[in-house]
């Protein structure tokens, strides 16, 4: 049976239970149960703290969770990431009172008060910037009002945390991060369970960025409809009863949708319909 980790509470957990769902997973109809047994797909989950997934995983007690980049790197546990989710999407950054500090550099001699001691005293120490770090637990924009420290080092998705706290983001991002699967770095790469999860949670990351799109074109057309609609391999192409026109049936990025359709419209395409997918296998 497969031992998966996933996140009981913060940011991470609805979309993961989101995209488990889609995946055909059972899911939890309780968030205070802490491991759900899927039979059917041979799976067992453990809801665990989102910043204790990497070292459960890391220890090789479970063979793999969903967890932040950021949460991963702090932990220093021995795992990496196999599968990027594409939610949770944000950057860890400085932020100081506007006029304090310019680049990280400036930090030699300060505070810096973070939820991520493991990343920023790393970061740090590659700059070679001697600088005292405080461990919080959150909240640590208010760290700078209340004079425990000078610098914060936080996540910041829009930064309006940092700004209603009167804080200025200084320097590059630290790093990017989003949700990702994560599997222990001496766990085998070839393990088959593994492998089927994560094809499943690949084939809910296409049916969510992808739509099916089916048109009728005239035959001298077909070339330069099918430019707009490469798909992933090649379109399927077939003739239509009325002779002259072919219908074409085409994988599209979701997002591109509509602009392709005002296009093959544009070229004479009727009947452009497109359908959601629900699932897939590549
Ligand atoms: N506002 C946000 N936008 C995008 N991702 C975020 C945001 N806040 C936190 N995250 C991401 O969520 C993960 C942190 O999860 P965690 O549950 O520890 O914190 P949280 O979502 O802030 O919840 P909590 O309420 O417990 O602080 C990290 O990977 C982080 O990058
Ligand atoms: O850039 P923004 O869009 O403002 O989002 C970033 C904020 O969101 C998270 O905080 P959360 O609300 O989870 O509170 P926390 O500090 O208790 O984690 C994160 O820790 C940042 O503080
Ligand atoms: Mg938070």
């Amino acid at each position: 049976m497969l031992r998966i980790a996933v996140p009981n509470k913060g940011s991470l957990s609805e979309p993961a239970a989101e995209m488990l769902h889609e995946a055909g997973y059972k899911q939890r109809k309780d968030r205070r149960e802490l491991v759900l047994t899927d039979t059917e797909n041979d799976v067992e989950f453990f809801f665990l703290r989102p910043r204790d997934i990497a070292v459960y995983v890391g220890s090789g007690k479970l063979d793999i969770g969903i967890t932040g980049r950021d949460l991963l790197l702090d932990s220093g546990a021995q795992a990496e990431e196999i599968l990027q989710l594409g939610f949770a999407g944000s950057t860890f950054r400085y932020a100081t009172r506007p006029g304090t500090a310019t680049d990280v550099r400036d930090f030699g001699g300060m505070t810096v008060a973070t939820s991520f001691s493991g990343i920023v005293s790393r970061h740090l120490a590659e700059h070679g910037v001697d600088a005292s770090v405080v461990h919080l637990d959150g909240a640590v924009e208010t760290a700078v009002q209340l004079g425990v420290a000078e610098v914060v080092a936080d996540v910041v998705e829009t930064g309006s945390t940092l700004r209603n706290a009167g804080l200025e983001i200084v320097s590059e991002p630290i790093l990017h991060s989003e949700a990702v699967v994560v599997r222990g770095t001496d766990a085998p790469d070839d393990d088959p369970k593994v492998r089927q999860f994560l094809r499943r949670m690949q084939g809910v990351l296409v049916a969510r960025r992808y739509v099916m799109m089916d048109y009728d074109i005239r035959a001298e057309h077909l070339e330069q409809a099918v430019a707009l609609t490469p798909g992933l391999e090649s379109p399927t192409v077939s003739p239509l009863h009325d002779q002259g026109w072919v219908a074409v049936r085409s994988m599209v990025r979701t997002k591109e949708a509509q602009r392709i359709m005002d296009d093959l419209y544009e070229l004479g395409a009727r009947a452009i319909l497109t359908t959601g997918i629900h699932a897939c296998r590549l």
